[in-house]
C-alpha cells in the first residue's frame, strides 16, 4: 500500500496561526493556538496531526506525569477516535528524567509495544519530555517521525522548536543527542493555565534571550510588556511566543545543525547555565533560571572583555528582574563549574568559545577569554550569605 502523504490544511475556519520552520524537506509548522485541543467534539488536533504525517496506524504518546490526564488524555481521546492504536508513556516530572535509565524503559516499551518504522512517536510536556522524547524517536528503528505538544513556557518558546534532542550525562547537560526535526509542533496557550509561576517564569528567560542575541525591538516591548507577562496576560502571552517562535525559526533556518556557528547565538548564558545545573544537581536550578544567572555572567564577562558597556547589564538586569528571574547562584563556585564548562558544547579544539553581547539585539561567538575573567563573571553572580 502507498503511505498517505502529509495533506496541506485547505480550510482554515479555527482561530490558529502558523509560522513555518524552513529547512527544506524538513521543514514544517509550529500551529499556535488557545484552547483547540480541548474541544471534544472538533478533533482538531488529529486533523492537523494527520495533515503533518499522512498515514499513521500507532502512535507512542509520551507525556509528562503532570499532564497525563489532561493534555495528553485529551490527545489520546483524538487519535483513538480516529482509529489510531495508542502506546502510552508516562515521563515522571523533572529535570532526572532526562537519563540513560529513561531512555532505555521507553526503547524497551517501544519493542515491548510492536513499535515500527511507521509508528509516530508524539511528546507531551516540556522540555525534558520533548528532549527525551525526542531523541527515543530518533534512534529507535534508527528514526521515527516525531510530534512536539509543548505544554510549558519554555517548551513552546524554545526546546520543541529547531530538533535539538538528547538527554544528560551526570557531568554534562544534553551531552548525549541528535538534531532530529519534529513534523510539527502543536502549542496550544491554553495548556499553560496549569503551569506552576516557578516553571512560567523559568521560561521567560528564554523569552528575553532572544531580545538580547537578535530582536532589539522586541527587546525593547519586554522592557514595557515583561512584568505583563508573568500575569499571563492572554494576549500579550501569544504575541511573546509567537516572537520568540520567529526569532527560533530564523536562526535555526540558517545553520540547522550549529556548524557554520550562527545557531549558537541560542547559546547565550548556557555554557554557565549549564554549568550551575550540572553542578547544582539536576533538577535543584531550574533551566531558565540558570540560563538567567548565566546571562548576566556573560553580561558581565563581555564588559570585562570590553565589548559592550554597563548600560547593556543594567538593562539585561532590569527586564530580568521585572520578569522575577535570578540574577545570582549563591553556590556558584568557578572551581566546580570551570570543569563543566570545558565539555561544553562549543568546544572546538579544546578551546571554549563564549556568545557574548556587544549591543543590544546582538551578540558574537568569543574565544580566548582568559580564564581569570571567567572566573571574575561567575563571582559577580555568586549570592554571599547574608547575616
Ligand atoms: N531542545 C532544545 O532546544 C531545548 C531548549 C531549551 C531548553 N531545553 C531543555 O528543556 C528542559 C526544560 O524545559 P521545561 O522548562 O519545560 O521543564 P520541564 O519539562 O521539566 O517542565 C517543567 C515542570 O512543569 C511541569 N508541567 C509541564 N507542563 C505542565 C502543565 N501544562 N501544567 C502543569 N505542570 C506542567 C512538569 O511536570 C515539570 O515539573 C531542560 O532540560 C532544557 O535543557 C531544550
Ligand atoms: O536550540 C538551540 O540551539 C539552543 O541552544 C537552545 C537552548 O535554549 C537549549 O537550552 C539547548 O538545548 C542547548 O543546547 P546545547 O547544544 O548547548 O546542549
Ligand atoms: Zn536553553
Amino acid at each position: 500500500m502507498q503511505p498517505t502523504l502529509p495533506q496541506p490544511i485547505d480550510l482554515m475556519t479555527e482561530p490558529i496561526e502558523s509560522i513555518e520552520v524552513s529547512l527544506g524537506d524538513r521543514s514544517y509548522p509550529i500551529w499556535i493556538s488557545t484552547g483547540l485541543t480541548e474541544s471534544a467534539e472538533q478533533p482538531h488536533f488529529a486533523k492537523y496531526f494527520r495533515a503533518a504525517v499522512g498515514d499513521c496506524t500507532h502512535v507512542v504518546l509520551i507525556h509528562d506525569a503532570a499532564v497525563s490526564n489532561t493534555i495528553a488524555s485529551r490527545v489520546e481521546q483524538q487519535l483513538d477516535q480516529a482509529g489510531i492504536r495508542i502506546t502510552n508513556v508516562s515521563i515522571p516530572s523533572g529535570e532526572t528524567s532526562k537519563s540513560v535509565s529513561m531512555l532505555d524503559s521507553i526503547w524497551n516499551t517501544m519493542l515491548e509495544s510492536g513499535t515500527d518504522r511507521r509508528s509516530v512517536v508524539i511528546a507531551v510536556g516540556g522540555g525534558v519530555v520533548g528532549d527525551l522524547a525526542g531523541f527515543a524517536a530518533a534512534s529507535f528503528t534508527r528514526g521515527l517521525r516525531f510530534v512536539q505538544v509543548p505544554t510549558t513556557l519554555l517548551s513552546m518558546v524554545d526546546s520543541s522548536v529547531g530538533g535539538k534532542t538528547g538527554i544528560n550525562l551526570p557531568g554534562g547537560k544534553n551531552m548525549v543527542g541528535s538534531f532530529w526535526q519534529p513534523q510539527m509542533v502543536w502549542i496550544d496557550t491554553q495548556s499553560l493555565s496549569t503551569l506552576p509561576d516557578r516553571d512560567f517564569i523559568s521560561g521567560m528567560a528564554e523569552v528575553i534571550k532572544y531580545g538580547v542575541i537578535e530582536d532589539a525591538e522586541f527587546f525593547s516591548w519586554l522592557q514595557d510588556k515583561a512584568a505583563r507577562l508573568i500575569e499571563k496576560d492572554a494576549e500579550t502571552l501569544r504575541y511573546a511566543i509567537r516572537k520568540s517562535c520567529e526569532s527560533k525559526a530564523r536562526v535555526v533556518a540558517e545553520d540547522e545543525r550549529e556548524t557554520s556557528g550562527r545557531r549558537a547565538i541560542l547559546n547565550y548564558g548556557h555554557t554557565f547555565a549549564h554549568a550551575i545545573e550540572a553542578t547544582a544537581g539536576y533538577g535543584v536550578c531550574l533551566h531558565g533560571e540558570a540560563v538567567s544567572i548565566g546571562m548576566q555572567m556573560a553580561a558581565h564577562l563581555a564588559i570585562d572583555m570590553e565589548l559592550c558597556d554597563r548600560s547593556l547589564l543594567e538593562e539585561q538586569t532590569a527586564v530580568l528582574s521585572a520578569a522575577k528571574l535570578p540574577l545570582a547562584w549563591k553556590d556558584a563556585d568557578p572551581e566546580k563549574m570551570l570543569p563543566v564548562m570545558s565539555r561544553d558544547k562549543k568546544v572546538l579544539h579544546g578551546k571554549l568559545r563564549f556568545v557574548l553581547p556587544d549591543r543590544i539585539g546582538h551578540v558574537a561567538m568569543v574565544g580566548d577569554v582568559p580564564s581569570e575573567k571567567v572566573i571574575a563573571a561567575i563571582l559577580a553572580c555568586r549570592d554571599e550569605p547574608k547575616g
